[in-house]
C-alpha cells in the first residue's frame, strides 16, 4: 500500500499495457484464469467435436493416388436428359403438392414466373422450347392447390405423349404426389386466410 499518487498512477497505467499486450499475444495475462477474455476471440481450430460437423473427417489429401481420380471422374458422369427430367417433374410435382389452397397474389405470381423461367432456362435447349410452346397453349393456372396440381399433371401428359410414354390418369396425381413427409407437418406452405385476395 501506497500513498504516493504518481505510484498509484504508474500501477494502473502499467496494469492496463499488461492487460493490452495479453490480448495481442493471445497468452493469458492472469496464468490462474482459465476465462480469461482473450480466448474468446482465439484463432486456434475449432475443436475436433466442431470440426467434424463442419470439414470432411480428417482428409489427409497428399495420398490421393491418380487411381483415385479416375474412380472420382468416373462418379461424376454427366446427368442425362431423362435424370433431369425426373429430378426437374419430382420438384414440380412436390411443388404442386405443397402449394397452398388458398395461395396469397404473391405464390400465385411467384409459380408463373418459375414456369415461364423454366421454359426458357431449362437447361436442355429443345425440351424448353417445346415446353415454351406447352405453356403458350395451356396457360399456367395457379389458383388453388387442385387447379395448379391438375394443371401440372395435364402438362406432364403433354409431354409424355409427345415421347410416346404412357399417359398418367391425373385423378391419381394426389395419390402419386402427396404432400411433403416432414416432422410435424414442418415444411407446409401457408397461403392466405384473406379470401378476397385475388
Ligand atoms: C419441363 C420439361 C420438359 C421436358 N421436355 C422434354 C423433351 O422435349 N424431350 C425429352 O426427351 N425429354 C423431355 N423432358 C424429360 C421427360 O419428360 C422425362 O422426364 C424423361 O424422359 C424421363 O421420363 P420417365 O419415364 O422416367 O418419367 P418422367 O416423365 O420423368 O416422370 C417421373 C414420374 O412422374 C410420374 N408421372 C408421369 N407422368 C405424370 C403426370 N402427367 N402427372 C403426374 N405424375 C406423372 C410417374 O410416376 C413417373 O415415374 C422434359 C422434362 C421437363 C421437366
Amino acid at each position: 500500500m501506497t500513498d504516493n499518487p504518481l505510484q498509484h498512477l504508474f500501477q494502473q497505467v502499467s496494469n492496463c499495457i499488461q492487460t493490452h499486450l495479453a490480448n495481442f499475444t493471445g497468452q493469458p495475462q492472469n496464468p490462474s484464469s482459465s476465462t480469461s477474455k482473450n480466448t474468446v476471440f482465439s484463432l486456434s481450430p475449432p475443436s475436433s467435436h466442431l470440426s467434424s460437423k463442419i470439414y470432411p473427417a480428417n482428409r489427409d489429401t497428399s495420398t490421393v493416388q491418380p487411381k483415385d481420380v479416375l474412380n472420382k471422374e468416373k462418379s461424376a458422369a454427366p446427368v442425362t436428359k431423362e435424370e433431369l427430367g425426373r429430378a426437374t417433374w419430382t420438384f414440380l410435382h412436390t411443388l404442386a403438392a405443397q402449394y397452398p389452397d388458398h395461395p396469397t397474389r404473391q405464390q400465385k405470381k411467384d409459380v408463373k414466373e418459375l414456369m415461364a423461367i423454366l421454359s426458357r432456362m431449362y437447361p436442355c435447349q429443345g425440351c424448353a422450347d417445346h415446353f415454351k410452346e406447352v405453356l403458350r397453349v395451356n396457360p399456367v393456372q395457379v389458383g388453388s392447390h387442385a387447379e395448379f396440381s391438375q394443371w401440372l399433371c395435364h402438362v406432364h401428359n403433354i409431354v409424355n405423349r409427345s415421347l410416346g410414354k404412357l399417359v398418367f390418369p391425373c385423378e391419381r396425381v394426389d395419390a402419386r404426389w402427396g404432400k411433403l413427409e416432414c416432422e410435424q407437418r414442418a415444411c407446409d406452405v401457408q397461403g392466405t386466410t384473406n379470401l378476397d385476395e385475388d
